[in-house]
């Protein structure tokens, strides 16, 4: 193992160990009762460790990474990106849960904006780990504060649970929504605006 990589105020998370993955698989297998060796789980092992590997790489990235700014646009008023798919893997079954995020931020007054592009890459730093979704939803809104000096910020998810519709309770199709309001969007007028925009279809 490499050193553990530190994550801004989010405890520190090492390096994928891929063939520590792969046995982890393996005796998932012979726990649940299966033969490992069998033809067609002969290479499963692997495929869930690269799978695993693909879903949780947001472990390895930080917000600071992705949330690159340019200084160029003058633009000093909200700017908001809808219908962002989201997958996450709930921290507490590890299994998916998906859906979109709404992600709006008002720029510093220095002008500091950043790419529309990167806001879908920030949620997706935070979505690919183990998650719960209210700290997905204000982990993205505390980092366009923090990185961009937004003057407020508004991050709405809207979710379907695996853990709730596969297993468990078994309610397909119910839907989990957050939001997390920062600075000047929680002044009222400005909120209210923001939502009907994030409503509006
Ligand atoms: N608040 C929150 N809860 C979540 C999230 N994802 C899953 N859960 C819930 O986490 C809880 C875990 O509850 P436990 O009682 O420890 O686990 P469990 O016995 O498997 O719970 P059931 O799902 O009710 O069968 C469940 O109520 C899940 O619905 C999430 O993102 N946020
Ligand atoms: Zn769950």
């Amino acid at each position: 193992m490499t050193d553990p990589v530190t994550l801004a105020g989010e405890g520190s998370i090492g390096e994928f160990d891929e063939k520590r993955a792969e046995n982890a698989v393996r005796e998932l297998l012979i726990a649940v009762g299966e033969d490992p060796d069998r033809e067609g789980l002969r290479e499963t092992p692997a495929r869930v460790a690269r799978a695993y590997r693909e879903i949780l790489s947001g472990l390895r990235q930080e917000p600071e990474d992705v949330l690159t700014t340019t200084f160029d646009l003058g633009h000093d008023e909200m700017v908001l990106v809808k219908d962002i798919e989201i997958v996450s893997l709930c921290e507490h079954h590890l299994l998916p849960f998906h859906g979109v995020a709404h992600v709006g931020y008002i720029p510093a007054d220095s002008g500091k904006i950043t790419g529309l592009s990167k806001l879908a890459r920030l949620v997706d730093v935070y979505a690919r780990r183990p998650q719960v979704q209210e700290r997905l939803t204000t982990q993205i809104a505390d980092s366009l504060m923090r990185i961009l000096e937004a003057r407020g910020a508004i991050v709405v998810v809207e979710a379907e649970h695996m853990c709730m519709s596969v297993r468990g309770i078994r309610k397909p199709g119910a839907k989990t929504t957050t939001s997390a309001v920062r600075g000047q969007l929680r002044d009222a007028t400005t909120r209210a605006e923001a939502m009907s925009l994030i409503l509006a279809r």
